[in-house]
């Protein structure tokens, strides 16, 4: 049996499969499951469990696939498992062979596959994707994406659009050039390939591959000085998404290159955005500016989720996007044209700006919370500019972590975090494959009792509806049923399952390791299984300063979870 557009396309709706990230190419984590409900999860119970084994245990934060009976799964160092989605038993692993020198900022993790005809294709911490025949486990194509040497890396999963593979890149932290990249997904020839960066150009391959020029004209790198725009950054971290309706692909764009704002005066266009690409012609057809300038590492990575609601004044239905962006706003944006609807925090406390301009679409900032400029205020070379606390932090109001979507509640379920930095500025010089930064940070939580909070955002009213306080940052993803559930992982080692319109707790079960992976969900034979991957790590405990001290208690782990009713 082989994966087919129309699973892809129709994946949302499909329950006995997961062949996409995101739960269906929109991303909404959300499933029409109700077996588990808020009535039965008391009877959920473990049905397996798998160690990824070896020594490799650092950060998991995959998103499993499941097909025809079959679950596969990446975990850390670029592996890659096939299981029996029944019983766990093992059929296959692939381990790339990855070199001494790869440049992964934020641990040695992978988000997961893309599955397509006799394919599955993932992305390695070295920067290239292989295709694996999804029921032997051996390499039917591999592809470079860009030279790890540079700082390239890959972390995300792969989408499936129209028949390509479509992907991203990691290295904002190296002054890398984001790009996405469009393959054929049976062959890996490239197809087109978008930077990220105003200034380069992109292209089009032909069937002979032949490049034709697909360039961003007239706009040659008018929002950078001189030439930073060479080593812009802007990386598309995480994975795309893909709504059929408009036929656009949605993505987020990293931090600009280098931190040091001061350095590169302008909008550092595309760069913490979300762009809207045409798949047929690897065309940017909107572009959206979370953060234009951005001068606190908030990387615009964050998943732009597509959603329908009806206009409180019109009564019309308005096809919207919304992303929990990693400066602290909750962003609504029209999904056809990018125009910003709506903006709110989703965090208690917002440092960098007041709230956003909707006729311009454009934040108010407040500059005394820019670290300083250390070429004005320092004494000039080599000092350091006036450190300033902000919050959020750079680990952002969300990071990494999927939210979901539940058309049957209208609400974003957020796993947000509370905490703020200091941070401030220093000379730096671009060189190739060195951190670019240019600047220096410590992260401190903002309250005793809590980092992490799930919360329930209504992204018509911008209301709060409920949220559910965590002690560690939140850092894995969420999911919610028609059984009216949340599910979502903690740092602490829990999947939990809350009430979707209430907020309250109805289930736990403590994995072993800290969660920071999204859960999934399918049916077979008539059984509804769960499943979540446990192995705590990612960026919190490498770059969490006063809040890595607070939780470095917690012990690392590599495993898959599967659940499911337990019959009397
Ligand atoms: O700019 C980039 O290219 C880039 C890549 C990644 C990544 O690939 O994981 C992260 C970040 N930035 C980043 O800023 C960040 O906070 C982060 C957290 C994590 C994680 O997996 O826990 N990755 C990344
Ligand atoms: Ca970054």
């Amino acid at each position: 049996k082989e994966v087919t557009n129309d699973d892809i396309v129709n994946d949302a709706t499909i329950t006995t499969q997961v062949v996409t990230h995101g739960l269906g190419t929109k991303g909404q984590r959300y499933s029409p499951l109700t077996q588990v409900n808020t009535e039965t999860v008391k009877d959920l119970v473990p049905a397996w469990s798998f160690s990824f084994g070896g020594e490799k245990q650092r950060g998991q934060q995959s998103q499993p696939l499941i097909f025809d009976g079959k679950m596969y799964v990446t975990a850390s160092y670029s592996r890659l498992f096939a299981l029996d989605a029944k019983t766990g038993e093992k059929l296959w692993k692939y381990e790339a062979r990855l070199p001494d020198g790869i440049m992964p900022c934020c641990d040695v993790i992978n988000r997961g596959a893309a599955i397509y005809d006799n394919l599955v294709i993932f992305g390695t911490l070295d920067a290239k994707l292989v295709a694996l025949d999804k029921d032997t486990g051996k390499v039917v194509w591999r592809e470079t994406i860009e030279d790890y040497k540079a700082g390239y890396s890959f972390t995300a999963a792969p989408q499936i659009v129209k028949g390509m593979v479509i992907t991203g890149n990691s290295g904002g932290e190296f002054g890398v050039v984001g790009r996405v990249d469009a393959r054929d997904a049976k062959t890996g020839k490239l197809i087109w390939t978008r930077p990220t960066v105003e200034g380069h150009m992109g292209q089009k391959f032909d069937k002979d591959g032949k490049p034709s020029d697909n360039g961003i004209s007239g706009k040659t790198n008018a929002t950078w000085p001189g030439d930073l725009w060479k080593t812009g950054g802007a990386a598309p971290w995480q994975a795309a998404y893909y709504d059929p309706d408009t036929d656009l692909i949605y993505i987020g764009t990293g931090n600009p290159s280098p931190w040091n704002s001061w350095l590169r005066p302008g909008d550092n266009l595309y760069s913490s955005s979300t762009i809207a690409i045409n798949p047929d012609t690897g065309k940017i057809v909107w572009h959206f500016q979370g953060t234009p300038h951005d001068g606190w590492d908030f990387d615009g990575v964050n998943e732009f989720i597509s959603f329908e609601y009806n206009d409180p004044k019109t009564g019309k239905m308005v096809k919207a996007g919304g992303k929990a962006d990693r400066n602290g706003f909750f962003l609504v944006n029209d999904r056809t044209n990018g125009k910003l609807i709506n903006a709110f925090p989703f965090v208690s406390r917002i440092d960098w700006a007041k709230g956003y301009d909707l006729k311009t679409g454009r934040p108010m900032y407040n500059d005394d919370k820019r670290p300083g400029n250390p070429f004005t205020e320092g004494g000039g070379d080599g000092q350091k500019g006036e450190v300033v606390f902000a919050a959020p932090s750079f680990l952002g109001g969300k990071n990494q972590m999927p939210m979901a979507f539940s058309p049957k509640t209208g609400l974003f379920y957020v796993p947000a975090n509370e905490w703020g930095m200091d941070i401030w500025n220093e000379p730096v010089s671009y060189k190739r494959g060195a951190a670019y930064l240019g600047a220096g940070f410590t992260i401190k939580p903002l309250y005793e009792d809590y980092i992490g909070s799930l919360r329930a955002v209504d992204p018509v009213s911008g209301k709060i509806v409920w949220e559910v306080k965590n002690s560690a940052p939140l850092w894995g993803g969420v999911m919610t049923t028609a059984g009216n559930l949340v599910f979502y992982g903690t740092p602490e080692g829990y999947l939990k399952a809350i009430n979707a319109t209430t907020g309250e707790e109805v289930w736990q079960f403590q994995t072993g390791s800290g969660v920071i992976a999204p859960p999934v969900t399918w049916e077979e034979n008539g059984e509804q299984y769960i499943a979540v991957v446990s192995g705590w790590g990612g960026a919190v405990p490498l770059w969490g300063g006063d809040v890595a001290r607070r939780i470095n208690t917690l012990e690392q782990g590599g495993s898959v979870w599967v659940f499911k009713l337990h019959k009397s």
